[in-house]
């Protein structure tokens, strides 16, 4: 569904990102483990055309996206949750939402959407004339991903939506993501929480130093050691 390669970045003198290449199916999970500063985030901004990477491909459905403006991209269906969420803290829940159905692709299905997003976080149903900055983190986090399901993506690019949520509210998000893969929707996450994330993902990869180093199952992401040692605090004969 889902196909990069060749993502570079570079901040100045600063290679940030390397040839990073990766793809996503279809109703896939695929996480992006890495340490702080790796360059996780800067992969999923080149990916939406966020940040300049001149020699991307990014392929989706087989559509070349390389060259399109973030506008584009998003008409294309390709939608990111920004870390630190992006919403708009002084409109509603129901603006905000409102605003992610923007895009072409959107508009003609906003109320099955809408519904689908009532369905996955019912708390944002009951919140619609919330202004948001009201709102907890957590619910925050709801709105950021509701209105980016607005848009009616083939793929959703979160990155760490878990940060700052207390560990009650990352299972509650993370079975939240599990249901908008179940809709069809493939997600490509980056995350620090690596237990919680590699629980719910088909796949994942490794990011170091702006380098795609590993990837594989999830299943086997946590049973490795490297793994282990270095986002799960513990070798697989260990208790962790
Ligand atoms: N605007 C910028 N200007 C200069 N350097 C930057 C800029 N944005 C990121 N960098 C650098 O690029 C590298 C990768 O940053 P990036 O934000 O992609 O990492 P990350 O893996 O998402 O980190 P974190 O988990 O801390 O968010 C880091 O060394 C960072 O300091």
């Amino acid at each position: 569904m889902l196909e990069v390669s060749n993502i570079s970045v570079t901040y100045g003198q600063h290679h940030a990102l390397s040839d990073a290449a990766l793809h996503v199916e279809r109703g896939e999970i695929i996480v992006i483990l890495g340490a702080n500063g790796a360059g996780k985030s800067s992969l999923l901004k080149a990916i939406a055309g966020l940040l300049p990477s001149p020699a991307k491909i990014v392929k989706l459905a087989g559509r070349d996206l390389s060259r399109l403006p973030p506008h584009e991209i998003v008409e294309a269906g390709l939608a990111l949750v920004p870390e630190g969420r992006g919403v708009f803290g002084e409109l509603t829940v129901a603006e905000n939402l409102l605003l992610g159905a923007n895009p072409k692709r959107a508009r003609a299905v906003e109320a099955e959407q809408r519904a689908k997003v009532m369905t996955l976080f019912p708390r944002l149903g009951e919140r619609l004339a919330q202004t948001v900055r009201t709102m907890s983190g957590g619910e925050q986090q709801m709105v950021a991903i509701g209105r980016a399901l607005m848009s009616n993506p083939e793929i959703l690019l979160l990155d760490e939506p878990s940060l700052g949520l207390s560990p009650l509210l990352v299972r509650e998000l993370f079975a939240a993501l599990r249901k908008v893969r179940e809709t069809g929707v493939g997600l490509l996450l980056v995350e620090q929480n690596a237990r919680e994330s590699l629980a719910i993902a088909d796949r994942g990869y490794l990011i170091e130093n702006g380098k795609i180093t590993g990837s594989g199952t999830a299943a086997a992401l946590q049973s490795d050691d490297a793994v282990r040692r270095a986002y799960l605090g513990g070798l697989a004969s260990g208790a962790a």
